[in-house]
């Protein structure tokens, strides 16, 4: 069989004006749910007054890639879902997403993966910022580091959490691959600008390359590119795209010191969810060190209810010297649970201050599981 040019454009021709109208068919009955959203809001039905339900997302996604039959690959399906939910989210309201920006930062990159192209985004200078935007309303979501492969847990976020009152909606990992830019070359670099936790995750490469060297933390890797561009023998570790945004050269690409580096985000807003297939919950209390085992008994609260904890970190609790907050997550449950509700009134017979900071759909990559 001869393959025509003419024809087969024409075939393409028709199926786009199949598609054009069964995505405004879509768009429509998405239209009619924002409608019934805003019903449910004026009868008091908290849980459906969000246009993000970042459980819906995981089934669609989950659904488009089983139904898949090829030869589309399941990643640019995905992504063209990506931006079909968008779309819809922007449809039904005017969304606003706060990131640590400016523009060319991962968490930029979490972001845009995450909600797609039709929402607006408000970039802001610090983790705390991007907090104080979702409290006062500024904006509906904020991203947020919240641990990283390497470096570990992203220690601002952490203390943003105990002082905020925002709850985690969702949760999305990040592949990450850092970049040496400059406008200079190797040799003559006098100073690398970088996030402090993007540094640390480039320790073998600084010491091997650069080394004595000095290092400039900055509130985030593109603020870092940013600051590079504008002198002469400067650098950044920060992003690929910095090097097109803010006119870098690539001198060393991937210095991560593991390849399969990955930072994961939460997604911050004013309510949670309602539960899923598979949630996960991030819980916080002080103990007091003076009670013996105090920390021992708070664990085994978990182990009674046979909760499997997937993330344990702690920070000083800051009201009294060596008082600590834990933060613990486990997996399989939801906040508004049974079970949950009685790990809180459990763990508030011995710990102060008990809170569930978020629960969100399981989102950790299959080799992570
Ligand atoms: O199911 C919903 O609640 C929708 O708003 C629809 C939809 C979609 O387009 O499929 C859009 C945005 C949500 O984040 C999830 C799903």
């Amino acid at each position: 069989m001869s393959l025509n040019l003419d024809t087969l454009r024409l075939q393409i021709d028709s199926l786009d004006h199949k598609l054009i109208n069964l995505l405004n068919e879509r768009a429509q009955v998405s239209l009619d749910i924002g409608a019934a959203k805003r019903e449910a809001k004026d009868s008091q039905d908290e849980e459906n007054t969000h246009v993000y339900i970042p459980g819906r997302e995981k089934q669609v996604f989950e659904k488009v890639t089983r139904l898949n039959p090829g030869p589309l690959a399941a990643d640019s399906l995905c992504a063209i879902y990506r931006e079909i939910m968008s779309a819809s989210i922007a449809l039904q309201k005017d969304v606003m997403v706060a990131y640590l920006g400016p523009i060319g930062s991962f968490s930029h990159d979490a972001s845009m993966k995450r909600f797609g192209d039709s929402v607006l985004y408000a970039s802001q200078g610090t983790i705390s910022d991007v907090f104080e935007a979702v409290e006062r309303g500024r904006c509906q979501y904020g991203v947020v580091p919240f641990e990283n492969s390497i470096a570990g847990s992203v220690v601002p976020t952490l203390d943003k959490f105990i002082k905020s009152k925002v709850k985690i909606r969702a949760e999305t990992y990040l592949p990450v691959h850092h970049y040496l830019l400059s406008n200079s070359t190797t040799e003559a670099v006098r100073r690398v600008y970088s996030h402090p936790v993007a540094l640390a995750q480039c320790q073998t490469f600084l010491n091997n390359q650069l080394k004595g060297i000095e290092l400039i933390p900055c509130a985030s890797t593109s603020e870092a590119a940013q600051l590079a561009s504008k002198e002469k023998y400067a650098a950044a570790i920060c992003n690929r795209v910095c090097a097109e945004i803010y006119g870098l050269d690539i001198l060393h690409a991937d210095i991560e010191d593991q390849q399969d580096n990955t930072t994961r985000f939460f997604i911050i807003s004013d309510a949670w969810d309602a539960p899923t297939a598979s949630d996960k919950t991030l819980l916080m209390f002080t103990v007091d060190h003076r009670l013996p085992g105090a920390l021992c008994d708070g664990l085994k609260v978990f182990k009674d209810h046979s909760l499997n904890l997937t993330k344990i970190d702690s920070r000083p609790s800051l009201l009294r010297p060596w008082h600590y907050v834990f933060f613990v997550e486990c997996a399989g449950v939801h906040g508004d649970s049974e079970v949950m509700s009685n790990v809180v009134s459990e763990l508030g017979k011995f710990c102060l201050d008990v809170k569930i900071v978020g629960t969100y759909p399981d989102q950790r990559p299959q080799d992570l599981n």
